[in-house]
C-alpha cells in the first residue's frame, strides 16, 4: 500500500530574519485563537501592541541561531522527514509548519493530487497543548472541509508517557549525561495557566502544590503541566536520577498574564545562587532545536545562570533527528488511530 501518507507538522518559523517577515509570522502565530484565548477585540488590540517592539527585538534574537540553510526548527524538521521517509512503509512523508511555509493547506492539497486516500497526522508536539496540538488539528480539519478532500485522517496522540519517546530522550541525552554535572533542569515551554483552568471543568489543576501529581486520567488527558511533569519524572527514573540531581522549569513567558510555575528564569537564578556549578539543561517540550532552545536557554540562560554564579552551562540538543527518535516516531505513527 502506497497511499497512505505521513505528515509531520512542526510549528514554524518566519521566512527569514528581516523583522517584516518576523512581524508576518508573529501575527499570524500570535492571532491564532488557540494560542491568545482572548475575544477577536482583545486579541486584535494586544497582538497590536506586541507587535511595536517584538519584531525587533525577536528579529534579533532569531539571527544570532539562523544556519546557512534557514531557520534550524525548519531544517532540523527537514532532516527528520528525510530520515523517517526511509522507514514509513505505506506512502510519502510530507512536512507542514503551522505557521509560515510550508502550510498545512499546501501539503494536505499535494498530497490530494497525488492520489492519496489517509494522512496520518503527526503534530510534534510530546505533552498536549491547545496552542500547538489542537490548532493543528483544527487547521487540517477546515483544510479538508474547505476542499472538500476525500481523505481519511488518522492523528498521532500527544506520546508523553509513551517508552518510544522516553527511550529516545534517554538515548539522545545519554553522552550528555555520562560528562560530570552537579544539576539537570529539564526546561518544558510554559503556558498561561488559564489554558489549563479553561480545559479542567473540574476545577483540580492548579489547586495546590501536589495537582499535578493527583490528577485523574480524564485531567491528565488535557493538562500540559501534569504531562510535562509525567514525563520528567519518567525520564529521570530511567536514568536512575535521585530527586536532588534534577528539576522541572518553564520557560518563554510572553506578557503580563501568570504562566505555569516555576519560571526557567527563576530557577537559572536558584540554581546559580545555590552553588550549582556545572548545569544541563534539556528541553523536552521540543522536538527540535530552535530559538527557544537554542537562543533563550543557549546564550540568554547561559548569561543568566553565570550572573548568579553558575560556570557552565551545557544546552542537551533536542531529539532532531537522532535514529532512536525517527524510529520512535515511526512506530508510534503506525498506532495513531483515525479520527476522520
Ligand atoms: C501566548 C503565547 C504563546 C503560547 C501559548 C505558546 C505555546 C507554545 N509554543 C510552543 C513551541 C514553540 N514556541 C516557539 C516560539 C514562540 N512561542 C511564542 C509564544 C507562545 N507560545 C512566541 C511569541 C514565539 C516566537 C519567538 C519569539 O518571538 O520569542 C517555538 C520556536 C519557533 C522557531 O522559529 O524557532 C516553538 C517550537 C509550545 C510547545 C507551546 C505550548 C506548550
Ligand atoms: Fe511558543
Ligand atoms: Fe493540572
Amino acid at each position: 500500500m502506497t497511499d497512505h501518507a505521513l505528515l509531520l507538522v512542526n510549528l514554524g518559523s518566519p521566512a527569514s530574519t528581516e523583522v517584516a517577515d518576523v512581524r508576518r509570522y508573529l501575527n499570524q502565530f500570535l492571532m491564532d485563537p488557540y494560542v491568545i484565548d482572548l475575544p477577536w477585540p482583545v486579541r486584535r488590540l494586544l497582538v497590536s501592541l506586541i507587535l511595536i517592539k517584538r519584531p525587533a527585538q525577536s528579529a534579533h534574537a532569531y539571527a544570532s541561531i539562523w544556519w546557512p540553510e534557514g531557520s534550524p526548527l525548519v531544517v532540523l524538521s527537514r532532516r527528520l522527514q528525510q530520515a523517517i521517509q526511509a522507514q514509513w512503509r505505506h506512502g510519502p512523508v510530507e512536512l507542514a509548519m503551522r505557521y509560515g511555509q510550508p502550510s498545512i493547506e499546501s501539503a494536505l492539497l499535494r498530497l490530494a493530487e497525488q492520489g492519496i486516500q489517509q494522512v496520518t497526522l503527526a503534530p510534534l508536539y510530546p505533552q498536549f497543548a491547545d496552542s500547538t496540538v489542537t490548532t493543528v488539528i483544527e487547521e487540517a480539519k477546515r483544510v479538508v472541509r474547505a476542499h472538500n478532500l476525500n481523505l481519511r485522517i488518522a492523528v498521532l496522540p500527544p506520546f508523553y508517557d509513551q517508552p518510544e519517546y522516553l527511550d529516545a530522550l534517554v538515548d539522545s541525552a545519554k553522552p550528555y549525561l555520562q560528562q560530570p554535572f552537579d544539576h539537570l533542569l529539564l526546561s518544558f515551554h510554559g503556558l498561561p495557566e488559564r489554558h489549563l483552568h479553561k480545559l479542567d471543568p473540574s476545577g483540580h489543576c492548579l489547586q495546590g502544590a501536589d495537582c499535578c501529581r493527583t490528577a485523574s486520567p480524564e485531567v491528565l488527558a488535557h493538562c500540559y503541566r501534569a504531562q510535562c511533569l509525567r514525563s520528567a519524572a519518567a525520564f529521570a527514573s530511567r536514568l536512575g536520577l535521585g530527586p536532588e540531581q534534577w528539576s522541572v522549569s518553564f520557560q518563554s513567558r510572553l506578557g503580563r498574564a501568570k504562566w505555569i510555575e516555576p519560571y526557567t528564569e527563576t530557577r537559572l537564578d536558584e540554581l546559580g545562587k545555590q552553588g550549582v556549578k556545572k548545569l544541563l539543561v534539556m528541553c523536552p517540550a521540543f522536538v527540535a532545536d530552535c530559538i527557544e532552545t537554542l537562543e533563550e536557554i543557549g546564550d540568554r540562560g547561559l548569561e543568566q545562570f553565570q550572573a548568579a554564579g553558575g560556570e557552565s552551562l551545557q544546552l542537551v540538543p533536542c531529539l532532531n533527528d537522532h535514529p532512536s527518535w525517527v524510529a520512535a516516531l515511526n512506530s508510534l505513527s503506525e498506532r495513531a488511530p483515525l479520527m476522520l
